[in-house]
């Protein structure tokens, strides 16, 4: 059964439709990529599924409840991770989840232990007395997937988190990401940087509004290199940025430089 179901989603700022007839069913226990160049509408899709817009133009269910009817209960199913901070940079990496936990209704032994269960998962533990602004991209970003997972959502959402980490930070984010999808948590992970996706990895690819294909990289890439097929689905549009830097064992993706 689906813990995240979008269907037949539409979404437009005035005459300009952002997304169209969107479908995407996924499953607990995944890494779905969403994989799209700049304006295909992944921040359109992200700002619904957080509930920050709203549309009437189909569902959206998180954990089997629908957004638009039931918002508390869906929404306290769902981790977010902002391509923005949303930590306090003067406090302790504690006191942060503390605060956050707070907010999802979280108190006293409960919350330590929540917060103890996170820092573990994100080998942040030994930091958690160290105030955010004295870590580096790599430790905050880490963090804020911690503050995402403290009411043990089912589905994660991540809104581009490598933007600005250099590549090691980037490396380790990614593995992380995918050891938490296989402890049973759907991760749905935006991003234009293919080098993020493994061969295993299901793969949303998004153009102007479409979502153009739906299947395991492997698939997608088929006998060529996943960049290829993306390149080939979205018509040659390029994606920013390096792509295809981490090891080709790991990812299956030969080494292509920048697009
Ligand atoms: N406030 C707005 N008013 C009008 N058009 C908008 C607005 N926000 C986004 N759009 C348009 O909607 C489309 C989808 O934009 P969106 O920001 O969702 O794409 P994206 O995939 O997140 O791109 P990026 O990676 O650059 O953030 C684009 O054509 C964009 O120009």
């Amino acid at each position: 059964m689906s813990v995240f179901s979008v269907r037949n989603v539409s979404y437009s700022y005035g005459s300009k439709a952002a997304l169209d007839d969107v479908t995407i069913d996924l499953e607990a226990g995944r890494f779905c990529a969403l994989l799209g160049p700049n304006g295909a509408g992944k921040s359109t899709l992200f700002n619904l599924l957080t509930h920050l817009f709203v549309t009437r133009d189909g569902t959206i269910q998180i954990a089997g409840h629908d957004l638009r009817s039931h918002p508390r209960r869906a929404l306290a199913r769902l981790g977010v991770v902002f391509q923005q901070p949303t930590l306090d940079l003067d406090m302790s990496v504690a006191r942060n989840l503390s605060y956050f936990a707070a907010l999802q209704g979280l108190s006293g032994t409960h919350a330590r232990a929540r917060i103890d269960a996170v820092l573990d998962r994100l080998n942040m533990r030994e930091r958690s007395g160290e105030k955010v602004r004295d870590l580096n991209g790599g430790h905050r970003r880490r963090m804020e997937i911690a503050r995402a997972l403290i009411h043990e959502p089912d589905v994660l959402l991540l809104d581009e988190p490598t933007v600005g980490l250099d590549a090691s930070s980037r490396t380790a984010i990614t593995d992380h990401v995918h050891d938490l999808a296989e402890t049973g948590l759907l991760v749905f992970w935006a991003t234009h940087l293919v080098d993020e996706i493994r061969l295993t990895d299901e793969v949303v690819v998004l153009s102007r509004g479409k979502v153009l294909a739906h299947e395991q990289a492997k698939n997608l890439a088929g006998e060529g290199s996943l960049i290829d097929a993306f390149l080939r689905l979205t018509g040659n549009e390029t994606a920013n940025g390096p792509v295809s830097l981490v090891d080709p064992d790991r990812s299956g993706i030969p080494e292509r430089g920048s697009l």
